[in-house]
């Protein structure tokens, strides 16, 4: 599993610049630029609008305290004039900012759901190890967490930073000097106001950071358990007549309550972490509301500053303090994003092995051969335990053939159909693939697409691609006339059809595609041998041009083939001619 590493190090910032940079360089960089560059304009004005309030501060109260009715209303709308300004650059601010975080979102998810499903990497991403858990949640959760909140500390602590200076400089110029009678000697500190301020949310920020690093990990083992448990629970849905008939209820009870009793108790862990930072954070903030007046207290009491100076000293330490101690107020933030870039770092990682995999180290070559041969040359083959199931495998195949493949339960038979497709990276050898002719491997259970029947019937191609009469004709010699009323109907067609059905709609796809070579795995396996007969004889009248491979255990088989390679599962195997009684 990939770990959340705990610092925040040279490494991490180097992929972190991997995973932004794209978008900002990408086709849509001027519009992502742009809108940015609004979103820090008015993000800039608002401080400007802040520091006018702050002075405002200080001119109202010295009003009030001196009564002068005369300005009150002068000053009360000055002040809905800046309040109006601080709210449309707030309202603006974050409408924009969610306008660029969608934008960027939709983006990043074109680019990982095509890295996906690019050269199989969704399969072999599983093959090759359980590194990413969850890439669903990746894509799902973690891109939007990843958008929004990169988007929302960054600008965060551009803000931060700009009031920490703007209001360094009010407080500077508010605070006067410290005079501290030190024995003999008398210490004077210049900007007092400002080292009482920096040195107050220091002391927060450092004892902030020391109560909450661990809440890093713990909400980066929190998704991933969460969706872990989410995952079993799915699992149950997609397996309910399996698992209904197995009368397995509390075996899946007693896994959920264990993948559930880890969410929880890594919960419990985060709660009392939590309970710890809150009684600082809360007791911080608190004591922050009085901690300006009491600094500044003494020069107001010297009648050094009025009221007005007070009140006005008062928010520009509150506006410090609050930029300062952004980590304070954003520590779990911090934590939650940098759980959230270590799980895509993870993934985009695990993506390019498997992508360099299927380019470069493997060594199963796969080469575009002859039309109408495919080759097979010294192949071997492999399990990831270093097992050996298949040794030097030599042989050919033309146009027109048709192979059995037999064999043993788990002597490799569909694995040797996984490396012809190019799915299987264990082994090494040369596999000559028939140049730019069409292929169609029918796995022993076809994956039906959610829609309509007519979808999952013409599956990969899109609608409409064969005409209505093709489709009811193909349907009728698959023996799936009762279904010919139900093409349009949206249902989920994998629970409601039988294996045996499911079976002939895999058939009725190879006859919609005709590919020029079939390879089909126990394809007719829940099929009574007269449809198998049926089916397999309609193959050979309608697509007599196709080359055949199939993989079974029926006897009944050997009447539709003319060659058969027996594997014996421990790495030998035989090539023998039909002979059909
Ligand atoms: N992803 C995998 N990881 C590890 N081992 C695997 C994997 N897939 C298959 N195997 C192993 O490879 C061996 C061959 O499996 P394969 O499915 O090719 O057998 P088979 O001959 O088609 O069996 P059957 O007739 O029962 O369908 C089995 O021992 C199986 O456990």
């Amino acid at each position: 599993m990939e770990q959340s590493t705990k610092h925040f190090d040279k490494q991490f910032f180097r992929s972190m610049w991997k995973l932004t940079h794209s978008y900002w360089y990408s086709e849509e960089k001027w519009k992502a630029r742009g809108l940015l560059a609004v979103i820090v304009c008015l993000t800039l004005f608002d401080v400007y609008i802040a520091v006018l309030i702050n002075q405002w501060y200080n001119t109202f109260y010295n009003t009030l305290q001196q009564y002068r009715q005369s300005e009150f209303l002068h000053d009360i709308s000055l002040f809905a004039t800046l309040a109006f300004l601080h709210i449309a650059a707030g309202v603006y601010g974050l409408y924009l900012r969610q306008m660029l975080q969608i934008a960027w979102r939709k983006w990043m998810t074109n680019r990982y759901v095509n890295s996906w499903l690019a050269r199989r990497t969704y399969y072999r991403m599983q093959l090759l190890g359980d590194s990413t858990d969850n890439p669903d949640q990746r894509i799902s959760e973690d891109l939007n967490l990843f958008t929004s909140a990169t988007l929302q500390l960054t600008l965060g602590l551009l803000k931060a930073i700009v009031t920490v200076g703007s209001f360094i400089v009010v407080l500077w110029r508010l605070s006067g000097i410290l005079t501290l009678p030190l024995g003999s000697y008398q210490l004077t500190i210049p900007g007092y106001l400002v080292w009482a301020a920096v040195g107050y949310t220091i002391a927060g920020t450092w004892l902030t950071v020391k109560i909450g690093r661990p809440l890093i990990g713990l909400n980066y083992n929190q998704q991933r358990y969460e969706a872990d448990f989410r995952f079993s629970l799915v699992r149950l849905r997609e397996n309910s007549e399996s698992i209904a008939f197995y009368r397995g209820e509390n075996q899946e009870r007693v896994h959920f309550t264990k993948r559930f009793l880890v969410v929880f108790d890594n919960f419990w862990q985060i709660m009392k972490k939590q309970k710890q930072l809150t009684w600082f954070t809360l007791s911080y903030f608190q004591f922050a509301i009085i901690f300006p007046t009491l600094v500044a207290a003494p020069r107001y009491f010297a009648r050094k500053i009025e009221l007005g100076g007070l009140i006005q000293i008062s928010n520009a330490f509150g506006n410090v303090q609050e930029s300062l101690s952004f980590i304070v107020n954003s520590y779990t933030d911090i934590a939650a994003w940098k759980a959230v870039v270590d799980r895509l770092l993870g993934f985009v990682r695990h993506m390019e092995t498997v992508q360099a995999a299927a380019t470069g180290k493997e060594k199963i070559e796969w080469r575009d051969g002859q039309a109408g041969l495919l080759a097979i040359k010294n192949l071997k083959l492999g399990l990831p335990s270093g097992r050996m199931i298949l040794n030097n495998l030599d042989f050919q195949l033309k146009e027109g053939d048709a192979l059995l493949v037999a064999g043993p339960s788990g002597a490799g038979k569909s694995t040797l159909l996984r490396s012809l497709a190019g799915l299987w990276p264990y082994g090494e050898g040369c596999i000559l693939e028939p140049s730019g002719q069409t292929v169609l491997f029918l796995p022993q259970k076809s994956y039906l697409p959610l829609g309509t029947l007519r979808d999952v019937l013409l599956y990969p191609q899109p609608a409409g691609s064969v005409s209505e009469d093709g489709i009811k004709q193909i349907m009728a010699w698959c023996k799936l006339d009762g279904f010919i009323n139900k093409l349009d109907q949206t249902e989920d067609w994998s629970r409601i059809l039988s294996l045996g059905e499911q079976q002939r709609i895999a058939f009725a796809r190879v006859l919609l595609q005709r590919p020029q070579w079939l390879f089909l795995d126990e394809a007719t396996s829940a099929l009574d041998e007269v449809t198998e007969k049926a089916l397999y004889q309609l193959l050979q009248e309608r697509l007599n041009k196709t080359t055949i491979v199939s993989v079974g255990h029926r006897d009944t088989l050997n009447n539709y083939h003319k060659q058969k390679l027996t594997l014996d599962g421990a790495g030998g195997w035989s090539l023998s001619v039909i002979n059909r009684t």
